[in-house]
């Protein structure tokens, strides 16, 4: 199932809210519905806190406040994915409190009611629920997973680049196609997935500006990164010769990076949201007038023929592409690690060169340097007596360095430059991916 931004949606609370998107939670939920909780004593309504999800009215959720379950009807101004990450955040705390609730009954049950209707309770439940099973000895002596049973978002359909780049970085996870980059950064940080793989930048297109942007509204943390040469194919119905195209849709990365082979075809251009997306788009729409460009993959899982193949300008096609958690990890100085900066300086003449100084003095190498303007201060007003009033546009600047943030080199030359810079956010420190990345090459 692809994640997409869903329209709002009423529930009402006197309904239980399930907890989770997976069927055992629901139907706890409903057959506790059958336990019919007015039943229960108040004592214990208040302590299931984790069978309702509260809406705190300004469009965030609160798990917080007891599970005082009212008759006013709730308008979740949430998406759908907010309601389910709510329950998947609240899951496990659920099944934590359950297993409290039912030692609880155990040792203090007095009233005979209560102990009829808790017991029906902690019976669904114990039908129902399966509890994490405890760590053993074994557990920790596993070879680390490399990503399988990993659910790692990406954005695009089947047979998108970035569905190979998830694959390379995480191999055997379960890639989560995402309509969005935006939506790719939610499933992480709804719980949805563990993990997103988002472009960055590519060597003939240059950075994919949208996600420096989300980097910065987002709170994931760069936990490393893969490139993956980008192999265009141009392709079409079965039967269609390039010549009959009238137009050519794809991801606008994939239509920059093949500008000399559209310009040769005269075709009109169309910029859809990925590249396999075009490609399922011309199949399923019988489009014989439509080519798309993406990868051979893409043809093969949409039954389209490739009219020509290694289209892209350059055969050195690089994409780079960042693995995205919630958390981020320990760096380590045992192998070579990158760290990605932004930061924001006060206008002054120099303050730029002052800052990469900071670096240069500690022979740190710099590998990319992105300025994206800043959209809550977009202009900076100066009254300047003498020559009247200055205007600044606002810029952060984006930065990865050849470095650990385990190194006291890093260290120290992130201490300096925060003593001047206005904001600063480490956004990663991370394994540098040292993978040889060839010339694309035909795969058909
Ligand atoms: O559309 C896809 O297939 C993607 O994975 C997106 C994307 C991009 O955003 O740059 C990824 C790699 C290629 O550079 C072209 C497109």
């Amino acid at each position: 199932m692809a994640l997409h931004m869903c329209p709002s949606l009423t529930v009402s609370s006197t309904e239980l809210v399930y907890l989770s998107s997976g069927s055992i939670q629901k139907e706890a939920a409903l057959s506790l519905k059958k336990v019919r909780l007015e039943h229960l004593p108040k004592k214990r309504m208040a302590r299931l806190p984790i069978l309702a999800a509260h809406n705190t009215g300004n469009g965030s959720w609160s798990s917080q406040s007891p599970g005082v379950i009212s008759d006013t009807t709730h308008h979740l101004q949430g998406r759908h994915a907010d309601w389910q990450s709510s329950c998947a955040v609240l899951s496990s705390q659920w099944a934590s409190q359950v297993e409290k609730e039912s030692l609880a009954v155990d040792l203090h049950a007095d009233a005979s009611d209560e102990k009829l209707a808790t017991t029906s309770f902690r019976d669904t439940l114990r039908d129902l629920v399966t509890f994490p099973k405890p760590l053993s000895i074994i557990d920790f002596s596993k070879p680390p997973s490399h990503g399988s049973e990993l659910r790692v978002a990406y954005q695009g359909v089947p047979g998108a680049y970035s569905e190979s780049a998830a694959s390379k970085a995480y191999p055997n996870c379960e890639a989560v196609p995402c309509d969005q980059f935006e939506a790719a950064f939610q499933a992480v940080e709804l719980w949805l997935a563990d993990r997103a793989v988002l472009p960055l930048e590519n060597s003939l297109g240059g950075s994919i500006h949208r996600n420096y942007d989300l980097l910065l509204r987002h709170r994931l943390h760069i936990v490393g990164e893969v490139q993956i040469s980008v192999h265009h194919c141009l392709l079409g119905l079965p039967g269609v010769k390039k010549e009959h195209l009238k137009r050519v849709i794809s991801h606008p990365q994939a239509l920059a990076q093949c500008e000399h082979t559209l310009s040769k075809l005269g075709v009109a251009r169309e910029a859809v949201d990925d590249t396999a997306g075009a490609a399922q788009f011309i199949a399923a729409n019988n489009l014989r007038d439509t080519g798309a460009i993406a990868s051979a993959r893409a043809a093969e899982l949409y039954g389209l023929d490739i009219l020509a193949d290694g289209i892209q300008d350059d055969s050195g096609n690089v994409t780079r592409f960042l693995m995205l958690a919630r958390e981020p990890i320990i760096p380590r100085t045992d192998r070579r690690f990158k760290t990605s900066i932004v930061f924001a300086l006060e206008e002054e003449a120099g303050a730029l060169f002052k800052a990469l100084s900071v670096f240069a003095l500690r022979n740190i190498n710099l590998t990319k340097i992105e300025s994206r303007p800043q959209r809550k201060r977009p202009l900076r007003v100066v009254d300047d007596r003498n020559h009247g009033v200055a205007k600044y546009f606002e810029y952060l600047f984006f930065i990865d360095f050849e470095a650990s943030m385990a190194d006291p080199r890093a260290q120290n030359a992130l201490g300096q430059l925060q003593e001047f810079a206005s904001f600063l956010r480490v956004l990663g420190s991370y394994p540098m991916d040292m993978t040889p990345v060839g010339p694309s090459v035909s795969k058909s």
